[in-house]
This record gives C-alpha cells, structure tokens and sequence, in this order.
C-alpha cells in the first residue's frame, strides 16, 4: 500500500510537470525575485519564535477553515507576533495555492515559507519568484544528492531551506547536506500520527550552535511550549490550533505565555 506521503509526493510530480508547460523553467528563471527578510535570521532573533502557518485544510483534518481569507490570516499572524509565516501552497491534499503564497508575501513585512512537497528544483526557482523567503525540504522525498542540490539552489536563489526531518538518521542526512534551519516534524507523513516527543528527543542530538531548531506539529497549549522552552528549541511551528482560533492575536498570545491560556 502506497503511504499518503508517497501519494502526494506523485500527484506534486504531475502538477508540476503540467506547470512547466506552462511556464518552462528558462522563462520562470529570467524573473525577477522579489526582496524579503531573512528566514533564519528571523527565527534566531528570539529565545522561541513563532512560525505561524496559513492552512485552509489537511488530509488528517479535512477542512480546518471554511471561512478562509489568507492574506487576512497572515496579517492577524503579524500583527499578533509571529517571527515569521508559514503557507501551504498544495492544492489538492491542503487546499493551498500559489496566488495565496504570492498575496501574503506582498502583505506582511515578515519573512514567508513556502510550504509544498518539494520534488522538483522548479518548485524552489517559483519560490524565489513568488517572494518566499524560504522553501520547505521533505528529506524523506529526496535523495541526498537531490538534497544537497536542492539546498544550494534555495541559498543561491537568496533562501533559506527549512529541512525537515522524522528520524534521526534523517536528521543527520539533513546536517551532511548542510542544513542549517532544521524541522522535526512530530506528525509521520506516512499515516499522520503525532508524537510529540519527537521534537525534545531529536533536539538533544542537534550540538551545533549556528542550527536554527524548529518544533513542528501538533501543538495546542502553553505546557507544551513551555516544554520546548525547556528543551533548547529555537522555534516552533504552528497551524491547526492558530487556523481554529477565532482570535488569532488572543491564541498566539496565550501560547507564548504572554497571558493566561483560555
Ligand atoms: O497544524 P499543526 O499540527 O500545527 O502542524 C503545522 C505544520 O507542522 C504541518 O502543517 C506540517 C509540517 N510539515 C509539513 C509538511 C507538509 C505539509 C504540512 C506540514
């Protein structure tokens, strides 16, 4: 049985392919990129930053938000603190896009994430000319010669990759390949499950003090920051319980601490 990462990862393959019709590759590198503030420079700037993310529905969910104006969402997330945004541009698994991904990046002053399933050195150049300031690295869908490869061309490009990884060996594939914004996600993109013991345990391994360290998935209360605080973890990433949230301003302030959890 083929696992949804799997599955994903084929129906991005196909859509890009199709895209390239489109927009060859040649054409979409002799456009201009847009200037953005440094992702890695933004989630080092504090003890634990917050990666916030735009996300209109997952496949483990179904749909998170109904009611979904993106910009609007990416504004509030500014406002309210977020060190930076994070925004799913897949469209048929996440209900992302890229005219969403471009809007935010011409809205908020702080730097944003590209969020996709990353096959394809394409996906990292329309990064770049959709404004991201960096670009999401799955290492379970590369190899590591396509990792390494993929790494400089989103430094070369002016990004910075955010590499993610689920297992330790993975984690110190992502360090060879020189990742220096490193993910551990606690969801396993193969059936969804969540540990979020993951993030703590992995972060124990990462010695290295120029690794930007990012807590991905999962995470709903003060407690479990708190936790992450204590851990060492250089920035956390948040979508499900931001994207519920009615008032985003009072929920991001409520996680970091800043006042009581509702
Ligand atoms: O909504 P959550 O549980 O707060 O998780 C956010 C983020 O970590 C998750 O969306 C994510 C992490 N890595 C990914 C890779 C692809 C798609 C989505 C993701």
């Amino acid at each position: 049985m083929a696992d949804l990462l799997q599955t994903i990862a084929q129906s991005t393959r196909e859509r890009i392919a199709r895209e390239k019709e489109r927009v060859p590759l040649e054409q979409l590198k002799a456009r201009p990129i847009p200037a953005h503030p440094s992702l890695y420079e933004a989630l080092k700037a504090e003890p634990l930053a917050f990666l916030c993310e735009v996300k209109k529905a997952s496949p483990s969910k179904g749909v998170i938000a109904p009611v979904f104006d993106p910009v609007r969402i990416a504004k509030a997330y500014e406002e309210a603190g977020a060190s930076a945004i994070s925004c799913l541009t897949e469209p048929a698994y996440f209900q992302g896009s890229d005219a969403a991904l471009e809007a935010i990046c011409q809205a908020v002053d702080v730097p944003v994430l590209r969020k996709d399933f990353v096959v394809d050195e394409y996906m990292i150049v329309q990064a770049a000319v959709m404004g991201a300031a960096g670009v999401l690295l799955i290492v379970e869908l590369l190899t590591p010669d396509e990792l390494r490869r993929a790494i400089a061309l989103a430094n070369q490009l002016g990004m910075d990759p955010l590499v993610e990884v689920r297992t330790e060996a993975q984690l110190h594939m992502a360090l060879q390949c020189g990742a220096r914004l490193l993910g551990v996600n606690n969801r396993d993109l193969r059936d969804f499950h969540v540990d979020l013991s993951r993030a703590p345990r992995l972060r124990t391994l990462v010695k290295n003090e120029d690794i930007v360290f990012v807590a991905e998935s999962g995470y709903r209360t003060r407690e479990q920051i708190e936790m992450l605080e204590k851990a060492g973890v250089d920035a956390v990433l948040i979508g499900e319980t931001l994207m519920r949230a009615p008032d985003k301003r009072a929920m991001l302030t409520a996680l970091k601490g800043e006042t009581r959890c509702g």
